[in-house]
């Protein structure tokens, strides 16, 4: 597994990123520093169109870094081959807001995918975690279920499973309890959050949901793609806003 320890596993210097080409090209974000320690939680927050996912996905080399310096694990992504972003991807968890997951497939088969790109683990033991995982997410009695047969909580309950399933370094989640009522919202990420602990993950975590934030171990802000030099307390968030 890739479980290399790295004690700045997230650190992002004079990041710039642009959008588009010639007369249209439209920077969105300027000059971003950050450094996330192993372990850590981080919320980001700001306004709609401030350059949070274009972040995160940046982060998890879902798209080319174009100016400064994004080290993931140790791994310089600006200027990485697809090949190398491909790679970078393998040790990441991705959560976001719609689940994603396979209609056709069992809550155990979607799990078991985010298994299947470790190609050195033997079918049975794919199996054998994989059910472990959803016990222990609460749905040891849902593993030949199909996701229409899920609520929006419990899809959203299989969809960490299949994240953390690999033990990963980083799990990057964008909006995971957009979807969900306030107490399945509060599951979901009481759940992320103990699981991240136990496995010793850093996971960063965009999110509007002002109910949430108490999760953190440090929220930070973006507006205009600029991050706030000062990093907020949660109070002072929820009375910005
Ligand atoms: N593929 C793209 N091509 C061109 N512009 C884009 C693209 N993706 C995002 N943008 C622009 O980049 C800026 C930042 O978008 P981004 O989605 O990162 O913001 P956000 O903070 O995540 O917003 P929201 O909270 O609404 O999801 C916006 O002005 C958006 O229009």
């Amino acid at each position: 597994m890739p479980n290399a320890p790295c004690p700045i596993p997230i650190s992002i210097k004079n990041l710039h990123h642009y959008f588009g080409h010639g007369k249209l090209r439209k920077q969105v974000l300027f000059n971003i520093n950050l450094e996330i320690n192993s372990g850590e939680i981080i919320i980001m927050t700001g306004p709609s169109g401030s350059g949070k996912t274009t972040l995160l996905t940046l982060v998890g080399g879902l798209r080319s870094a174009q100016a400064g310096s994004l080290r993931i694990l140790d791994r310089e992504l600006c200027g990485a081959s697809p090949r190398e972003l491909l790679a970078a991807r393998r040790h990441n968890g991705y959560i976001f807001q719609a689940h994603n997951l396979h209609g056709s497939l069992t809550v155990l088969q979607n799990v078991k995918m985010g298994l299947e790109l470790h190609q050195q683990i033997e079918l049975p033991e794919i199996l054998m975690r994989s059910a472990q995982i959803l016990e222990q997410v609460g749905l040891g009695h849902c593993l030949h279920y199909y996701p229409d047969q899920l609520s929006g909580g419990q899809k959203q309950r299989v969809a960490i499973a299949r994240a953390l399933v690999s033990h990963p370094p980083i799990v990057l989640a964008d909006e995971p309890t957009a979807a969900l009522d306030s107490q399945s919202g509060r599951d979901v990420v009481n759940l992320m959050q103990k699981l991240a602990k136990e496995q010793g993950c850093t996971i960063l975590m965009v999110t509007h949901d002002n109910r949430i934030l108490d999760i953190a171990d440090r929220i930070v802000h973006l507006e205009d793609g600029k991050l706030k030099p000062k990093i907020k307390t949660q109070q002072s968030i929820v009375n910005s806003q």
